[in-house]
């Protein structure tokens, strides 16, 4: 360490120090700088890439209104999910609450059906597609809780009576919207375990129902309203790229891309999986191998919605989905979604449409000329009665090239445990991790980075404090766990906050 320190002197243009460095102005780092302040530890720096604190809570300027004054459309994060029980409160939902955000209830049971020759009615395969998820999310509570081994989603589901024919491609499209659109990975890519335990955790506890934002502040609000009750401008340094973290059992040094350095006692980094998985990002030393396989065994996901302005509403305005089966290809173009519906922002003419994965691969590699003329030659097979004319707006983001980002939330493979994914969370010596990819029970949603992000400045806070601190109403002390080597299962018993799972296990079935 004596001779690493030498070495960052000489590398850092300027040094300065903090009690606790937090790599990246996400929500996570968001509830860890807010869980830092709440213990009266006010000696911490965010280093955040953009020049805007949210992350994946990104908003943009988009079409106009009849004035000429810009719609705001959300990028990234959109919908609060997991609202409406007496008991649990979502904390998004909390803070969309206290923020007063514009938010409309998405109505899943508003939506009409369509292949290449326009309005054909399958909702009776949405019904059994519902039927055996139900039977699905028992089989898989009961795999979770006797320790066998994980299977694919989609060999759960095929078990519990979901067998949709490789070229029947309305069942097809049906999976895509219950499964591909939620986790932007295939069934057959998915831990059929954690991904029914994510869903489960999230909706049964806190409520079924998901609301969509439409605020013309944006999503983030929620984030930097709530940055301005207790951060400092001074606490943030925007505009600022992390290039390399050296660790040690005494502390951190963070090196910027303009060769200035932080030293800190320690740093949370929240960064997304893809930005560790993909990025140039350099570790002194090299991380330990665990953690090393840890990211990569996890998945990030990329969904791209791709938004178009029309001069008219020419689709059903009071029908929020049209969900499209492609002849040809499975999730090709298949969920549109209507922002001039009342409750959204009526009167805009805004449909957008949404791809994940390989499609969005595509669409995101190819031109905007090129995307707008495939997603047209959609809709007007969906409307062969209706002029569909040019879109006076198109715009979507490329999510698997944004260098913060590399893509947009993660996913568990199938044959994931939990100890597998404790690697991805545990510290290494004073090198903490955050982020909505460390939470075992919400990964993916906002609320899984809000929880992680938290309980890693709390768990700081008990070491620089030398104490216990309480989580979740649970003691926990000292540095996390790790697991070396993995086995093939999760014993029952291993479900508990030591492996970042905080909750009752009786809310799985
Ligand atoms: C298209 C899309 C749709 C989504 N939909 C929903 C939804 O509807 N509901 C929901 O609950 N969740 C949704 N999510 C997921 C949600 O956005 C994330 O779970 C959450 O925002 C993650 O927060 P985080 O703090 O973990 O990570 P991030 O928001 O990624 O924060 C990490 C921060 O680190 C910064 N950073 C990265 N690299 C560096 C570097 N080298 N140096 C300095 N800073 C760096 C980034 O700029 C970023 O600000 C969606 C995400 C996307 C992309």
């Amino acid at each position: 360490y004596v001779a690493q320190r030498k070495i960052d002197e000489r590398t850092c243009k300027t040094t300065t120090k903090t009690t606790v460095a937090i790599l990246g102005g996400g929500m996570a780092g968001l509830t860890a700088a807010q869980a830092l302040h709440n213990e009266s530890m006010n000696d911490f720096l965010i280093l955040e890439y953009r020049d805007t604190l949210g992350g994946r809570m990104w908003h943009t300027e988009f079409g106009q209104d009849e004035k000429g004054d810009p719609y705001t459309v959300e990028l990234g994060a959109n919908w609060i999910q997991g609202i409406g029980s007496n008991t649990t409160e979502n904390p998004i939902w909390h803070l969309a609450k206290k923020h007063g955000l514009k938010n409309t209830y998405s109505n899943y049971d508003s939506i009409l059906t369509y292949d290449e020759h326009g309005f054909s009615n399958y909702t009776d395969l949405l019904d059994s597609y519902d039927e055996t998820s139900d039977v699905a999310s028992k089989e898989s509570g009961r795999l979770l809780i006797q320790n066998i081994q994980d299977e694919t989603a989609r060999s759960g589901y095929a078990l519990a009576g979901w067998r949709p024919g490789q070229n029947d491609m309305k069942a097809q499209a049906v999976e895509w919207w219950n499964w591909d659109w939620e986790t932007a990975w295939t069934p057959d890519t998915s831990s059929f375990i954690f991904g029914m335990a994510g869903d489960n955790l999230t909706f049964n506890q806190f409520g079924p129902d998901n609301n969509l934002a439409v605020d013309p502040r944006g999503f983030r609000t929620i984030i930097t309203d709530e940055a301005k009750t207790f951060l400092h401008e001074d606490q943030v340094h925007l505009n600022t790229e992390v290039t390399g973290i050296d660790y040690s059992p005494t502390g951190v040094t963070i090196h910027t891309k303009t060769g200035d350095c932080i030293r800190a006692a320690y740093a949370i980094c929240t960064f997304s999986l893809g930005v560790l998985q993909n990025s140039p990002l350099k570790f002194t030393p090299d991380l330990p191998l665990w953690k090393r396989t840890a990211i990569q065994s996890f998945n990030m996901g990329t969904y791209t919605k791709i938004f178009l302005q029309f001069n008219e509403t020419f689709w059903p305005e009071d029908t929020q989905y049209f969900l499209y089966a492609s002849p040809t290809e499975r999730g090709y173009y298949p969920v549109w979604q209507s922002l001039s519906t009342p409750g959204f922002l009526p009167g805009s003419n805004i449909i957008f449409v949404t791809v994940v994965q390989d499609q969005a691969y595509r669409a995101e590699r190819q031109s905007d000329e090129e995307t707008k003329q495939e997603v047209l030659a959609v809709l007007r097979d969906m409307f062969p009665d209706k002029h569909v004319p040019d879109p006076i707006a198109f715009m979507y983001p490329r999510w698997s090239m944004e260098p913060w980002a590399h893509g947009s939330y993660s996913n568990w493979p199938p044959g994931t445990t939990l100890e597998m994914h404790q690697n991805l969370r545990a510290n290494v010596d004073r090198l903490w991790w955050a982020g909505e990819a460390g939470s075992a029970s919400y990964f993916g949603f906002l609320q899984g980075a809000w929880f992680e992000g938290r309980e890693a400045a709390m768990q700081i806070v008990g070491l620089l404090q030398d104490r216990c601190v309480r989580i979740y109403g649970e003691r926990s002390c000292g540095d996390r766990v790790h697991y070396d080597p993995l086995r093939g299962s999760s014993p029952v018993d291993a479900y508990t906050l030591i492996n970042g799972w905080p909750v009752n296990s009786t809310h799985l079935e």
